[in-house]
């Protein structure tokens, strides 16, 4: 079982608890439901009743012609009332069943979208973002449009055959008893064929997860496909899913297809058994007489025909009901996801720039492999951090660590000597910034993107934050100013400008604590100043922590933590590492090389670096 198998596994009884328990959904609308749909089948099964009472009490009775006629005219008058009742009463029941359904549904949808908002980048269980987006798409979709024709008539026909039953007992219990038999027999028989059904529809849904994970991972991807002229590859695994959907729906249809006959054979079986066991009875073949009227026997066959239609037409609807079910629990499913990491309620913190301590810190994405392990480090108050290490030595983590979008496994994270996971959203998303190496840039425009970073921020506060880095002249020289419009996830600016929006959303939120991942993809001289000077702007007087990609920046920070194989094995200034002549020394030295022989570091880049010279806090 894959790590993503092991969610819970919701039956149909606790997933349709689960949607009561986080929806709006309540028992009196169900009820109301129920009793509008019981309305409505009273009002189609009192037609038979109608017939028998004309065929006994006129038609076929030694009454006077007045008398007969009185009877009719009541029994047509009574039909037309029930046919009248049954059609309001289904037409306002549909109303209400789709209404209540598609309500659940919407709320169901919102539940999963915030929850996908909040997921633990650490989920196992978390699908890729294309599946996710189909859950919260196709999946909601398929239960909607059973509910807006399968759904409705399941109510409908289990109503009719439950009522057509009751009147049938009334009737004559022998015949009666058979149809609940046979009738009860169906589902008992079809049971492993249901199971059979769900199966093959759970795969078919995950088959269309799938297929939007590839489709999105292939839009996002799309200039690297071009890029590497692979358009050909990607377009044969897109195919392959598009195969693999294709062969998961055709392997649907053969129990779909049992599923369809055994209804069918059920409904056989019921009137022939009806017509066997009276025609038994009228013989005097069975020992008992079944002591029915011309009407009753009329009526009856109605009944019969009331409760086998629905009861076909139910069974067959069942392989839809299963489509559903599975689309239905694919939602669910995400809200068993973590909610990111254990949000804490403490939203009080102490004033001024972080203290940070890790105390025996271990985490594992799996768990055979640690990605860090016993880390123990303080960082004081407005110290400058530069963290490096070679490529999967747990810099990453560590920043994820004390920022909380990891919780640790082992081991406790301090900010300001609070453990992190009391510390409330809200608090911490105010306090701790972390900007990553190519930050996200949404589809608007920059000024509107620099504001997000401060709720109810508008364009003056984006223009003192831009004047604050020394960016209000790069901002002018842009097409449309602070208008400018910066494209999908940030298209129409440089890496450099979008580090530059970057850096000043992050400005907006005024963090005490700031957390960088340096960026290390190639920037013009000029941006790259500009880059240098917001960052040291914007660190001043902030704890910072920097995942450092540059040697200049582990030159001027006030500490080097140096990772290695998901521990701290170095700590100090970069003279006392450089003096300790250990791995820091090493790589230093081979990165000056590389600096030197390959793209030398402008020195007004150096000068601007991010921690300043002799800055300390
Ligand atoms: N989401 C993940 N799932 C599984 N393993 C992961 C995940 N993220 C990181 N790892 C593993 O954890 C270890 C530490 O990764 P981490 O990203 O912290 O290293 P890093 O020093 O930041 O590397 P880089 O400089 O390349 O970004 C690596 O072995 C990496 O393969």
């Amino acid at each position: 079982m894959s790590a993503k198998d092991s969610r819970r596994v919701y039956g149909t009884a606790a997933l349709l608890r689960r949607v009561r328990r986080d929806t709006t959904l309540s028992r009196r609308t169900l009820v109301v439901i129920l009793v509008l749909a019981t309305v409505a089948a009273s009002g189609r099964i009192a037609i038979p009743v109608t017939i028998q009472y004309a065929l006994d009490h006129a038609l076929l009775a030694e009454v006077d012609a007045q008398a007969r006629s009185r009877v009719v005219t009541v029994a047509v008058l009574a039909g037309v009332a029930a046919v009248l009742v049954a059609m309001v009463s289904s037409a306002v029941m549909n109303h209400r069943l789709i209404r209540t359904v598609e309500h659940a549904l919407y709320e169901l949808r919102v539940l999963a979208f915030a929850r996908i908002l909040r997921l633990s980048p650490a989920d196992p269980r978390a699908d890729s973002a294309g599946s996710l987006v189909a859950r919260v798409t196709n999946d909601v979709d398929v239960v909607t449009l059973y509910a807006q024709s399968g759904g409705i008539t399941l109510v409908q026909n289990v109503t009719q055959m439950t009522l057509a039953l009751a009147v049938m007992l009334a009737y004559s219990w022998p015949p009666a008893l058979l149809v609940l038999l046979i009738g009860i027999g169906v589902p008992i028989a079809g049971h492993s064929l249901q199971q059979w059904v769900g199966r093959r529809f759970d795969a078919v849904r995950v088959g269309i997860g799938e297929l939007y994970a590839g489709l999105l991972e292939m839009l996002v991807g799309i200039d690297t496909i071009r890029a590497y002229g692979i358009e050909d590859r990607m377009r044969e695994r897109a195919e392959a899913r598009v195969d693999a959907v294709r062969d998961a729906q055709c392997r649907t249809l053969w129990p779909m297809g049992f599923n369809v006959s055994i209804g069918e054979v059920a409904s056989g079986l019921i009137t022939t058994a009806v017509l066997l066991v009276g025609t038994a009875a009228g013989v005097g073949a069975t020992g008992f007489s079944l002591d029915l009227s011309a009407g009753d026997v009329v009526a009856f066959l109605f009944l019969v025909t009331f409760f086998v239609r629905p009861m076909q037409f139910a069974v067959s609807s069942l392989a839809d009901a299963r489509n559903a079910e599975a689309g239905l629990r694919r939602v669910v499913e995400i809200l068993d996801l973590d909610e990111g990491v254990g949000a804490g309620a403490r939203t009080a913190l102490p004033a001024g720039p972080a203290a940070v301590e890790l105390r025996g810190v271990g985490y594992r994405y799996t768990p055979d492999r640690p990605a860090l392990h016993e880390v123990d480090v303080r960082i004081a108050a407005g110290e400058h951090v530069a963290i490096v290490g070679e490529t999967g030595s747990g810099k990453s983590t560590f920043a994820k660590l004390v920022t909380r979008q990891l919780l640790p496994r082992s081991g406790t994270v301090l900010l300001w000597g609070i453990d992190i996971a009391e510390i409330a959203d809200s608090a911490l998303t105010r306090r701790v910034a972390i900007v990553p190496q190519d930050a996200f840039l949404f589809d608007r425009t920059v000024g509107e993107n620099i504001a997000l970073g401060r709720e109810g921020a508008g364009p003056d506060d984006v223009s003192a934050v831009l004047a604050e880095l020394g960016l209000t002249d790069w901002v002018r020289g842009l097409p449309d100013g602070l208008d400018t419009g910066v494209g999908q996830r940030g298209e129409s600016l440089s890496a450099g400008e979008r580090q530059l929006v970057a850096l000043a959303r992050t400005a907006m939120v005024d963090p005490d604590l700031l957390v960088l991942d340096e960026a290390t993809s190639g920037v013009d001289a000029g941006t790259d100043v500009r880059v240098q000077r917001a960052l040291a702007r914007l660190t001043r007087g902030r704890t910072t922590i920097v995942i450092a990609h540059r040697m200049h920046t582990a030159e001027s920070a006030d500490r080097v933590l140096l990772f290695h194989e998901g521990g701290v094995v170095e700590d100090g200034s970069h003279a006392e590492l450089l003096a300790l002549g250990g791995r820091y020394a090493r790589l230093h030295a081979v990165w000056r090389r590389d600096s030197v022989t390959a793209a030398p570091v402008p020195t007004e880049v150096i000068r601007a670096g991010v921690f300043p010279a002799g800055f300390a806090g």
